[in-house]
């Protein structure tokens, strides 16, 4: 003890006169700010130079830059840009920066970590102005703005315990998906399902909105409910707003009249035939997301529910059709996986009598595993919605400036070989230990997120309970009642795409419904 004392004192200072201190102080102060200056000043300097540049590819021109050079497949063009630079990348879209992630951990720390500053979206007069009515809408609102209370009363009106009520709807809209699909197939041996899709995806959100649907694919009110959609979409898409892009390219508008004729679009066609809809959903007797907007405690104003109404459709409708209609195209050509499918849900129907419910998916691996595997196989949009940051980021070694628009890369990210093994395989075995709901996963740990195609963070898709219960449900009637099989053009083409708007989807094709013989349904 006392060794320990003496080598105490041996470490103190030596005794100064106080008077005598100041001098040697200040200048130990001065010289310690001076060299904390210099500290942070030359760390500054030095994290400048440790940063790594973001690369740029090379196909950029003067005033469009990537504009022209992302050809007829942008999501193809930038993953194999992707392939060459690296999972994060640089383009200048005329005026506009784009930084482009296909790496999910990446994506994860700029949209997740980084979330308060990457949940922005790009301005986009259309989306914001028009379709989102100022800001009264979700999809493309600012957080700082409205936003957060028109979420949260989305995440309401679509969370479980209110999806949960609409689900003998989605039953019926299902049993009549599949009776329609075998009945068109066997008059014409063999159809493309895509617009029995579009009207079981139309009548489940519009039944759940409005209260009310459509009878048939020829239906005016469904052909002009999917026309609103298609040109709602087009017109909010951040390419079709060319002066944001570039004031030079307003010159385009400008001649073509191009504004108005969107703006007529609004507030001439969209609006009054959203009104109607909304009128007589207020009094309907019957439950709807719109009696809920105007009831429960967000006592939403007109335009609000104008604007989150609209969201629900445009977001609700081509993203579950397009994700049914891949995973048709992909079971036809693996028979193999469909008999899993089908073992399943008749062991099920073997036991209990009748089909599941959303809740007990759990009996159901495969299934599952192979809706999801779909999913990642081949994903719906090419980028997902744009994020956008007003802050610069630092993320791993990389600045992002702000004022850039954020974008994942859906394509290159669900084959990243980090992510998935063997990510050109169609394997849905991969999913069959993660098969907790997507909804569970895309709001998880990284690490177990199954796919990407709900987007991320603060902006991630309030609509996932819904657009799983709908798939799974159409999926079961489907497999319960017949086999899919390829008609004499040959199997669906599900390594060739085309691009509608915000989604990608297969080339045409028609497939067989074929009615099971040894069916429990
Ligand atoms: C397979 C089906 C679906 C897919 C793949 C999908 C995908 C997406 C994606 C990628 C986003 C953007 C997320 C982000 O910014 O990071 C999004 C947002 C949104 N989705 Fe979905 N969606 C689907 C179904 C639905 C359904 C059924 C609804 C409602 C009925 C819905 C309503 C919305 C809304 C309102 C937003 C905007 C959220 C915001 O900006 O805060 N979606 N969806």
């Amino acid at each position: 003890m006392e060794q320990a004392t003496n080598l105490m004192k041996s470490f103190s200072l030596p005794n100064f006169d106080r008077k005598d201190a100041l001098p040697v102080v200040s200048v130990a102060a001065a010289v310690s700010i001076f060299y904390a200056s210099y500290r942070l000043l030359s760390s500054s300097e030095e994290k400048r130079h440790t940063f790594k540049k973001i690369p740029i590819p090379s196909s950029s021109y003067p005033v469009v830059g990537h504009m022209m050079s992302l050809g007829k497949f942008p999501g193809k063009t930038v993953s194999e840009w992707h392939k060459k630079l690296g999972p994060i990348l640089n383009l200048r879209m005329g005026n506009q920066n784009w930084i482009m992630i296909d790496d999910p951990m990446l994506a994860h720390k700029v949209f997740v970590t980084n979330g308060a500053e990457t949940s922005y979206r790009p301005s986009n007069v259309f989306a914001l102005e028009y379709h989102n009515m100022g800001g009264k809408g979700v999809s493309f609102s600012q957080p700082d703005g409205h936003w957060k209370a028109t979420r949260a009363a989305a995440l309401n009106v679509l969370a479980p315990k209110h999806i949960d009520s609409y689900m003998p709807l989605i039953h019926e809209e299902a049993k009549d998906l599949a009776i329609r699909l075998i009945e068109s197939s066997e008059k014409e041996d063999g159809v493309n399902p895509f617009k029995y899709l579009e009207l079981n995806s139309t009548n489940v959100v519009n039944k759940t909105v409005f209260g009310k649907g459509f009878e048939s694919v020829e239906d005016s009110g469904f052909l002009k409910m999917v026309k609103i959609a298609e040109d709602s979409t087009t017109h909010c898409a951040l390419e079709n707003d060319l002066g944001n892009i570039h004031p030079l390219f307003s010159i385009y508008d400008y001649f073509f009249n191009k504004d108005a004729e969107r703006r007529d679009f609004f507030l001439k066609e969209r609006n009054p035939f959203f009104r109607k809809l909304i009128e007589e959903a207020a009094v309907s007797q019957d439950h709807n997301v719109v009696k809920a907007l105007l009831e429960d405690g967000f006592k939403a104003s007109d335009d609000e529910v104008l604007a989150i109404a609209a969201d629900l459709i445009i977001g609700g409708t081509d993203t579950t059709s397009v994700s049914l209609l891949w995973n048709i195209a992909i079971m036809c050509n693996y028979p193999e996986f469909q008999k899993k499918a089908i073992a399943e849900i008749d062991e099920f129907v073997k036991l209990n009598g009748r089909l599941p419910s959303f809740k007990e998916r759990s009996h159901f691996p495969h299934c599952i595993s192979i809706i999801k595997e779909c999913m990642r196989f081949r994903p719906i949009t090419p980028f997902g919605l744009p994020h956008f940051t007003k802050e610069d980021i630092y993320v791993d070694e990389y600045i992002i400036p702000k004022g850039s628009t954020l974008i994942s890369t859906m394509s290159s990210m669900h084959m990243n070989p980090n992510f998935y093994s063997e990510p050109e395989k169609f394997n849905p075995a991969r999913f069959l230990n993660n098969t907790k709901t997507m909804q569970s996963s895309a709001n998880g740990k990284i690490e177990e997120r199954d796919h990407f195609n709900f987007g991320w963070g603060r902006r991630i898709c309030p609509g996932i309970y819904l657009a799983e219960a709908e798939m799974f449900i159409a999926f079961v009637e489907i497999f319960s009642r017949c086999f899919v099989e390829p008609t004499s053009d040959g199997q669906p083409n599900i390594n060739t795409e085309r691009v509608s708007s915000l989604t990608i989807l297969p080339v045409d094709y028609r497939v067989k419904f074929t009615k099971r013989i040894n069916g429990f349904i």
